[in-house]
């Protein structure tokens, strides 16, 4: 975040500026006596909020009325480009005019509108000591340069940034209406614009929604749905069409940080935002949010940061093709077992991937248990079992293998489910090791990197989220041998028989 090179008075400045200014607002509260922002940039953590005296469970730490958001319902700009604003406008097929009506719109993008109009009205817009301590500035693999996002090395985050995909976006939704509606964004006399300036604000505000705007449910509606129960009794706050739950920008609950393990909750409720918190708080500790169960790669991809407690959550990618590869090399390996043709192997690739459940890659996740009701982390985060779609997806392979006459090894783990689930565990244990390989550094030498604090900044968040999938893959392969030891062993006896000599050795 650019607020990392603020003077320490600009940016007390800004803080002062913006609880006096959230404090003034009718129907909010803030508990000043408990709680006060502070500075954490030492610790790479921007404003946070943090307790100034012991607090006990279930109190409330602030309020945020509904009026004080920034959202589609609130902003004045619904009024003055209401066509755009309407979601379900005209056939919502069309995007008329070239203003980017109706159909072409989302909350998300509406929001980065909102947020565009709000922030060149400057001291006109209502929100201004806010918008002013919004970071200007991100540490999202989107802002990246090559050289750090190489610092990921074989992650699939690093084909995640979808830079190229927001460029296309912006220029398609937000320029487009800003260009249509240029006396609506730019009134006679405010400077304007270039098509640059505002393709690095529609960035700017882009990422900010990306890492502090909430979505707008009330606590009685299903998840985020914003269908407060029958399916039709939406309020004003609740554009839900196609599961696009209108979103929002809070002032206040957004100052707060997160982590997996946390102890406040916002609740969604009619009128008002409120942060409550869910266990006794000593002073001096953080007051922290959840963001959910998010992996360091996902952390970093929304909001630009990662934690150690968060790690519990890793997952690595392991793609198709390379399970598909480890296959071919162990059935041509296998003795007595049939060579497939290029053209034959070509053909067995096409049928898979035209089954309809068809999957280029699979995520290799631990079981976690959730946070209990009091944001605290229990139970066990260990890895269990691989994906089912997997297995289901090798089952489809090894029957089209066996239709382009694939051999022995082929055929007998479609006979027998054991066999087919020993050959598969091989095959996954194989293609994890390769996936290790991908990376340019072993987990020991992230692991080195991490324990010597030697890895900073992006760097240092890059050698978390590597590092973290590196795990998962050990973890896999160790469960995987564990899982092929007893099935070795339960093979064995099944071909032995009750008579054969593992029932002699049991009765010995
Ligand atoms: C909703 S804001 C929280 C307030 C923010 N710290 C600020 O100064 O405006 C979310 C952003 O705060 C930072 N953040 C949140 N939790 C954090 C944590 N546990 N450690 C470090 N940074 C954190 C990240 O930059 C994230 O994108």
């Amino acid at each position: 975040m650019e607020i990392d090179s603020d003077p320490a008075p600009a940016f007390a400045n800004g803080t002062h500026n913006f609880a006096t200014w959230f404090q003034a607002l009718t129907g909010a509260t803030f508990r000043s006596d408990l709680v006060s922002i502070e500075d954490l940039r030492q610790r790479h953590a921007g404003r946070g909020i943090i307790a100034t005296a012991d607090i006990a469970a279930d109190t409330v730490l602030f309020t945020i009325p509904r009026h004080a958001i920034i959202c589609s319902a609130t902003s004045a700009l619904r009024d003055k480009i209401p066509r755009v604003f309407d979601l379900d406008g005209a056939d919502g097929d069309s995007d008329d005019e070239g203003e980017g009506s109706s159909s072409s719109q989302d909350s998300w993008t509406l929001l980065i509108l909102v947020l565009i109009y709000e922030y060149i009205r400057g001291s006109d817009s209502p929100w201004k000591p806010y918008l002013d301590i919004l970071p200007s500035a991100f540490d999202t693999p989107m802002f990246w340069s090559p050289a750090e996002l190489s610092e990921l090395q074989a992650s699939a985050l690093g084909g995640r940034v979808g830079k190229e995909e927001a460029d296309e976006m912006i220029r398609t939704k937000i320029l487009s209406v800003i260009r249509a509606h240029g006396p609506v964004f730019f009134p006679s006399g405010s400077p304007q614009l270039t098509d640059t300036q505002l393709l690095e604000l529609a960035h700017r505000m882009g990422s900010t929604i990306m890492a502090y705007a909430f979505d707008l449910e009330n606590d009685d509606s299903e998840e985020n749905s914003g269908d407060n129960g029958d399916g039709e009794d939406r309020d004003e706050w609740v554009e839900d069409r196609e599961g696009r739950t209108m979103l929002g920008m809070v002032p206040m609950a957004d100052m707060l940080n997160a982590d997996a393990e946390f102890n406040t909750h916002i609740n969604h409720g009619d009128d008002a935002l409120t942060a409550t918190t869910l266990r006794d708080i000593k002073a001096g500790e953080e007051i922290l949010n959840y963001y959910g169960p998010l992996p360091n790669g996902e952390l970093l991809r929304r909001y630009g940061y990662v934690t150690p407690k968060h790690s519990r959550y890793d997952v690595v990618e392991v793609s198709w093709d390379l399970i598909e590869a480890r296959l071919k090399e162990r059935i041509e390996s296998g003795s007595g077992s049939g060579v497939i043709t290029a053209d034959d192997w070509d053909n067995v690739k096409q049928r898979v991937r035209l089954d309809e459940d068809f999957e280029e890659s699979f995520v290799f996740e631990r079981v976690n248990e959730d946070p209990d009701a009091t944001g605290r982390l229990s139970g066990d985060s260990a890895f269990h079992a691989i994906p089912e779609e997997l297995s289901n997806q090798f089952k489809t392979l090894l029957k089209a293998i066996k239709k382009a006459g694939g051999g022995e090894l082929v055929a007998q783990a479609l006979d027998d489910k054991d066999l087919r689930k020993q050959l598969c565990l091989q095959v996954v244990v194989d293609a994890l090791q390769v996936r290790e390989r991908q990376y340019l550094t072993s987990l020991e030498d992230d692991d080195r990197l991490i324990g010597t604090d030697r890895a900073t900044g992006r760097q240092g968040m890059a050698v978390w989220v590597r590092r973290g999938e590196k795990q998962i893959l050990r973890e896999a392969q160790a469960w995987a041998r564990g899982e092929l030891n007893e099935l070795a062993q339960k093979i064995l006896e099944g071909s032995y028989g009750e008579d054969g000599p593992a029932a002699k050795r049991r009765r010995i």
